[in-house]
């Protein structure tokens, strides 16, 4: 079941076309992301999609939303940066916000990760700790879709990947989330389907691995072979494009079952292929096929 339906929004900020003709559909328990370069026009989108932009054209339907109040009591929102005071304590943050749903906070600090830190002020805060507040904070009006925006920007690795995980438990609880990025591998691991947005438009929407193989399904393997052999076993294998040496180690392009292939020959000649990497297309190739410039 449809939950947002979003078709030809169109928004400008004076002159300038922010957001122009942009069309998508998010299903009812999605992680669906919005992926795209700096100033793409993704937080003009959900800003849109959450009530706190009038759009110059275009229809926003929510499912079960058909005005303001049931628009805020279904949609949970953490936008970009949204800073507190510095001397508010992480529970008198979640209790003022929960008094805004005519709410209680519950266990949500348990469910985020933040017990401990109930007593904090938000000022003391690490840069993941904010993060997990402020997903409880778009969490505690208890909605059915939660929109969060450059969730994990500015976080180290460690802090990235527990976000995710609270992100994925989230989903798990039957929140659908519209997750706005623009790192790649936080989409790849992320998302159910997406929507690549270049300069306000939507060039593709798809699975992360249908966007990738829109583009291009070859693969690369890297090896380095046990003992020698003739290049020419893996050439002749249907699936090989190229083979070519780079110092010990083999590089073969490819598509279809590769790795199988190219194993599965090289053992019938007793040769076994150590430190194998297989290196795929990503999204960002398919981004930089579709649109001509790299996501980065
Ligand atoms: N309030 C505003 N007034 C004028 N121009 C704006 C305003 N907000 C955004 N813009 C411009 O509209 C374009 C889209 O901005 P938007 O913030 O939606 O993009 P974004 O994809 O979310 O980028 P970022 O990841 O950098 O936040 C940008 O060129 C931006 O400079």
């Amino acid at each position: 079941m449809k939950v947002i339906e979003v078709t030809n929004l169109h928004k400008r900020y004076g002159t300038h076309v922010a957001v122009d003709d942009v069309s998508f559909s998010v299903a009812e328990g999605e992680i669906f992301g919005i992926l795209g370069p700096n100033g793409a026009g993704k937080t003009t989108t959900v800003e849109c999609l959450s009530g706190l932009r009038e759009p110059d054209r275009g229809t926003i339907k929510i499912a079960g939303a058909d005005d303001r109040d049931s628009l805020k009591r279904i949609m949970g929102v953490q936008l970009q940066s949204a800073e507190l005071p510095e001397k508010l304590k992480v529970w008198e943050a979640l209790d003022l916000y929960a008094s805004f749903y005519g709410r209680t906070s519950g266990d949500l600090l348990e469910r985020v990760g933040l017990t401990e830190k109930r007593d904090t002020y938000f000022g003391k805060l690490s840069g993941g700790q904010k993060q997990r507040l402020s997903i409880a904070l778009a969490l505690v009006g208890g909605p059915r879709i939660a929109v969060l925006d450059e969730l994990t920007t500015g976080l180290d690795p460690q802090a990235r990947r527990d976000t995710w995980e609270l992100i994925e438990q989230v989903r798990n609880d039957g929140v659908t989330i519209v997750l706005v990025t623009h790192f790649m591998e936080e989409a790849e691991r992320l998302c159910d389907r997406l929507a690549l947005i270049d300069a306000g438009r939507v060039v593709a929407t798809d699975t992360p691995s249908g966007l990738v193989a829109m583009v291009d399904d070859e693969q690369r393997l890297r090896f380095r072979p046990s003992g020698p052999f003739s290049e020419e076993i893996l050439r002749a294998l249907p699936e090989v494009t190229e083979v070519s040496r780079s110092g010990e180690q083999v590089v073969v392009t490819g598509t279809g079952n590769l790795p199988h292939a190219v194993t599965l020959a090289l053992a019938a000649e007793g040769v076994i292929p150590t430190d194998l990497r297989i290196e795929q297309a990503t999204l960002d190739d398919a981004f930089l096929a579709l649109t001509g410039r790299k996501l980065a």
